[in-house]
């Protein structure tokens, strides 16, 4: 099993004792001048798993491009472990322990293997790093028989698998995924969300953008609901399973309701 290694070289500060794995404050984004995005705010706790959920179109991936450091907000602050990194690169916030599948982030004329080392560069003992990058070929054997192979020649569900291989490599404090049910046969959803779920059992706090909302409910802990870029409610997976009803409200959108949580 891969033991935790962080913050390798960079000169990082330590996360502060007790802060969220995760928050987003405040966040206003565009795309050029239509603003998306407007005071988006949520928290994951440490070990927490949390999904952000709603109609199509709102602002979840824009969420989790901001998180991950793909866009810059106009507004508003993004802490790991209690450390403001709203303006640091993606390269800082993987050291802080950021994981990320979000936007199929592969070089696609480099190898399953060359991407994977790519992933581990922030380990600065490279015996371990090695180690690190068999052991996410080895959760994966569709990977581990291409792992020669370009990562174009990759099919999606095996993107998929490299992405979460990546986060694998990374060992990350807090992940962050974006939709991998999407368009993904559900033996290999399946295979996923197990394995989203080990690295959750083992410490890897999760926030999760998610098209299937019963594969949704079925993992997190607690899910936000986001509408016209801001998120109207915040409630447990348990009461959310118990009343079918208001889910569906909350995921048709037209809703005003107060975040309770
Ligand atoms: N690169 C882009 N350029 C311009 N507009 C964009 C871009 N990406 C997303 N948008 C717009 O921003 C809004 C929010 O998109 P986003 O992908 O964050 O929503 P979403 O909630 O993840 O949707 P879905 O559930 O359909 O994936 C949408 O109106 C979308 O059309």
């Amino acid at each position: 099993m891969i033991s935790r290694r962080r913050d390798a070289g960079l000169g990082i500060l330590a996360p502060r004792a007790g802060a969220p794995a995760l928050s987003v404050e405040g966040i206003q984004c565009s795309y050029g001048q239509v603003q998306v995005l407007f005071d988006a705010g949520l928290v994951v706790e440490e070990g927490e798993m949390v999904a952000l959920l709603g109609p199509n179109g709102v602002g979840k991936s824009t969420t989790l491009k901001v998180v991950a450091g793909l866009l810059r907000p106009d507004a508003g602050v993004v802490r790991l472990g209690g450390v403001d990194v709203t303006s640091a690169p993606t390269r800082e916030r993987i050291a802080r322990g950021l994981g990320q599948v979000v936007g199929q982030a592969t070089f696609s004329s480099l190898t399953v293997t060359e991407n994977l080392r790519m992933h581990a560069y922030t380990i600065e003992d490279r015996v371990w790093a090695q180690e690190a990058v068999d052991a996410a070929l080895a959760v994966f054997p569709r990977l581990y028989a291409r792992r020669d192979q370009p990562a174009s020649t990759l099919s999606g569900g095996e993107r998929q698998m490299l992405a979460l291989a990546k986060a694998i490599v990374q060992d990350p404090r807090v992940l962050v995924v974006d939709e991998f049910s999407l368009g993904l046969a559900p033996v290999v959803v399946g295979g996923l969300i197990e394995l989203v779920r080990r690295l959750n059992e083992r410490g890897t706090a999760v926030l999760l953008v998610e098209q299937s909302v019963n594969v949704a409910l079925s993992l997190v802990d607690r899910a936000y609901f986001m509408e016209k870029g801001e998120i109207v409610a915040c409630e447990s997976a348990g009461d959310l399973a118990a009343d079918p009803d208001r889910v569906r409200d909350l995921m048709l959108g037209g809703h005003t309701t107060a975040v309770t949580a």
